[in-house]
């Protein structure tokens, strides 16, 4: 089945790139291109999810005027093009989208005009938690209205009751990035709660979560489900090893901790390292997320009853670069779970995990062929099963999670 979508039909937005292309094909396409690149003995069933009201993050660059915003995409001549009801969004966005329209035209807040190098407001990033509650960031030049936008925030709280995190973002460079380095938190809560099946995440505004709810937690349950095998059969090995008899876990390029939280449990220690510091705001309340602080490392422990080994859960997070965090560590734990961004681990953290013994990698990947490469540096550890999951319908783009053993 396809998504019907008149601004493509419109050719106002061709984004979605195989929208023409029946789902079961793009599905099939997308497996043949994994398999092409990742030589794995077992494909287990790709995952789909919904093809249409999947996306979490509507991500919309603002044209027109502050009277009569447009929230979607900029055409070849920097013209606003009105993408509020994008079929990929959940309702809940599409629905607050119109709100947050309104909102721009009570504040007068006037969209940044690319082509005049005039205006403020330059993108609206809103995100929906699995609840429905929301936060909405506003990346602007500068600050200068930040006094209207915290005069009428009253309004567009009582307008949009399931608004949690309001923020702005400020970008001042002349240049196509979605947002800046500075964001200024306008509400109280400065995160939003991301309560998936099983798990609980903290979204701070400036962090990275999946935009495909239901992928990230198909996502999240596979690696779960490969841990667990994982520690049964390596518990009679370890028993009597050490006095404390703990599965080590890595979770590296953790983001806020979806794997590392996933893969928690009695008996074994996992610790998240991430580049960004998960909190970044200047103001609103700072709650602990387990996520680091800039200052280098948090962690959480706790107790659980089971029987016959260590019965300690224990969880840290680190704020540093992944590799250098790697090779700087004395001893390599049993399980590393990689989920790097699209240009993948890199040779450096890839040869590191071929000689330094670590028995099992889940390397979860947006980019098939980064993949390739990294996993032709470590031929000691192999395929044994991966998964399709497509995080990214009517676009070439997928998600493939790949568990490798020694
Ligand atoms: C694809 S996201 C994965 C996030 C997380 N695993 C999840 O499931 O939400 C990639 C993450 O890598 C982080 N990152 C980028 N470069 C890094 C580096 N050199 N070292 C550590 N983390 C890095 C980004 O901040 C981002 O959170």
């Amino acid at each position: 089945m396809t998504l019907d979508c008149h601004h493509y039909d419109a050719f106002r937005c061709r984004s979605c790139t195989l929208l023409e292309l029946p789902r079961e094909r793009q599905l099939s396409d997308k497996e043949a291109h994994a398999r092409r690149l990742v030589d794995s003995p077992v494909w287990l069933p790709t995952f789909a999810g919904d093809g249409a009201g999947f996306r979490n993050k509507a991500k919309m660059a603002v044209g027109g005027t502050a009277g009569s915003p447009t929230l979607g995409i900029l055409d070849a001549s920097y013209a606003g093009i009105d993408l509020r009801d994008c079929g990929l969004h959940s309702p809940g966005l599409t629905a607050a989208l119109d709100v947050v329209g309104d909102f721009i035209a009570r504040a007068d807040l006037t969209p940044y005009d690319v082509a005049q190098r005039r205006g403020e407001l330059k993108h609206v990033l809103l995100t929906e938690s699995p609840d429905g509650e929301l936060m909405l960031r506003l990346v602007m030049r500068s600050t200068a209205t930040e006094a209207r936008v915290r005069k009428h925030l009253p309004w567009l709280m009582a307008e949009l009751p399931a608004l949690r995190v309001v923020s702005l973002n400020v970008q001042p460079d002349h240049k196509a990035v979605l947002e800046g380095e500075r964001e200024i938190v306008l509400t109280p809560e400065s995160t939003l709660p991301m309560r998936l099946a099983g798990i609980e995440l903290e979204l701070p505004p400036r962090a990275f979560f999946q935009t495909n709810t239901a992928v990230a937690e198909a996502l999240y349950a596979q690696a779960r489900e490969w841990a667990t095998d994982m520690v049964d059969r390596s518990a009679p090995a370890r028993s009597g090893t050490s006095p404390v008899d703990h599965f080590r876990i890595w979770d590296l390029y953790c983001g806020i901790g979806g794997f590392a939280r996933a893969l928690a449990g009695p008996g074994r220690s996992v610790t998240g390292v991430d580049l960004t510091p998960g909190r970044s705001s200047e103001s609103g309340r700072s709650s602990e997320s387990g996520r680091s602080s800039e200052s280098g490392r948090s962690s959480e422990s706790g107790r659980s009853s089971e029987s016959g080994r260590s019965s300690e859960v224990e969880t840290a997070f680190v704020a540093a670069d992944a590799t250098q965090w790697a090779l700087a560590q004395p001893e390599a734990p049993h399980l590393v779970v990689v989920n790097p961004p699209r240009r993948g681990i890199g040779p450096e953290l890839a040869e590191w995990l071929e000689s330094e013994g670590v028995q099992h990698v889940v390397y979860s990947s947006c980019n098939a062929e980064s993949l390739a490469r990294d996993l032709a540096r470590m031929p000691s550890l192999r395929p044994v099963e991966a998964r399709v999951l497509d995080m990214f319908p009517h676009t070439t783009h997928y998600e493939v999670i790949v568990l490798l053993s020694r």
